[in-house]
């Protein structure tokens, strides 16, 4: 039981609150399974590179692994998902500030070999205070991989995350691409490696 916990999230891994912690509010994730990875090697040389290339993530304040719990920054604002829903979130100029803050995002976390593993629209959200920059959370899934085929697949499940859940996006994914392309080292080639990617997906998909 954590003191003045609100839960924000019950989910099948792990459960999230806002608590009070230092003078702040803070987000709190409680995982079920067995202790948080984030100690081990690979997590350690993620978060040092995400870190250090300044990509926006939120602050780690502490991690309580006896108790499975990871204490960080809270970010004041919304996830892009709740974004897309608002009336604002739906106009084209909206959607391509944001667009371009998600490629630019993307193709930085790449550049450094971090592959998220787990890209949704709930997995990105939007700073309140710094007027909509994107902040990449939920890091459970990453690792590090020079291979072009995990960026263009971590890619591809963003695609797939935007036309099952946000319908009328395309345009919006394709500016998401296009600011990919201009901010990563060997961005070009993995779009390229994108199209082999969905080609397969939608022979898989047509063998049911
Ligand atoms: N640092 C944060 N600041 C603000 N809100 C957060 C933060 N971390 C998580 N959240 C909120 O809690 C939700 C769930 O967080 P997170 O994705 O880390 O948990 P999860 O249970 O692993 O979810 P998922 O089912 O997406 O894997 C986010 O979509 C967001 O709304």
């Amino acid at each position: 039981m954590i003191h003045n916990a609100q839960l924000i999230k019950q989910g099948a891994e792990a459960k999230v609150y806002l608590a009070p912690f230092c003078q702040r509010q803070a987000i709190i994730k409680e995982r079920f399974t067995k202790a948080y990875r984030h100690p081990t090697l690979d997590k350690k040389l993620t978060s040092r590179r995400v870190v250090q290339a300044r990509i926006d993530t939120p602050t780690v304040y502490m991690v309580d692994t006896e108790n499975y719990l990871i204490y960080m920054e809270y970010i004041e604002g919304c996830s892009v998902r709740e974004f897309l829903v608002t009336p604002e979130g739906q106009t084209e100029t909206a959607q391509t500030k944001v667009a371009q803050e998600i490629g630019r995002a993307l193709g930085l976390m790449h550049n450094i070999d971090v592959v998220h593993g787990d890209l949704t629209t709930s997995n990105l959200l939007m700073r309140k205070e710094t007027d909509g920059s994107v902040v990449l959370i939920d890091f459970g899934l990453s690792y590090v991989s020079q291979l072009v085929e995990d960026k263009a697949v971590d890619l591809y499940v963003l695609e797939r995350a935007f036309s099952s859940t946000h319908p009328n996006t395309e345009v919006m994914f394709e500016q998401i691409l296009k600011a990919y392309g201009e901010s990563g080292k060997a961005s070009k080639l993995i779009l390229k490696k994108l199209e082999d990617v969905r080609m397969r997906g939608r022979k898989r998909s047509m063998l049911g």
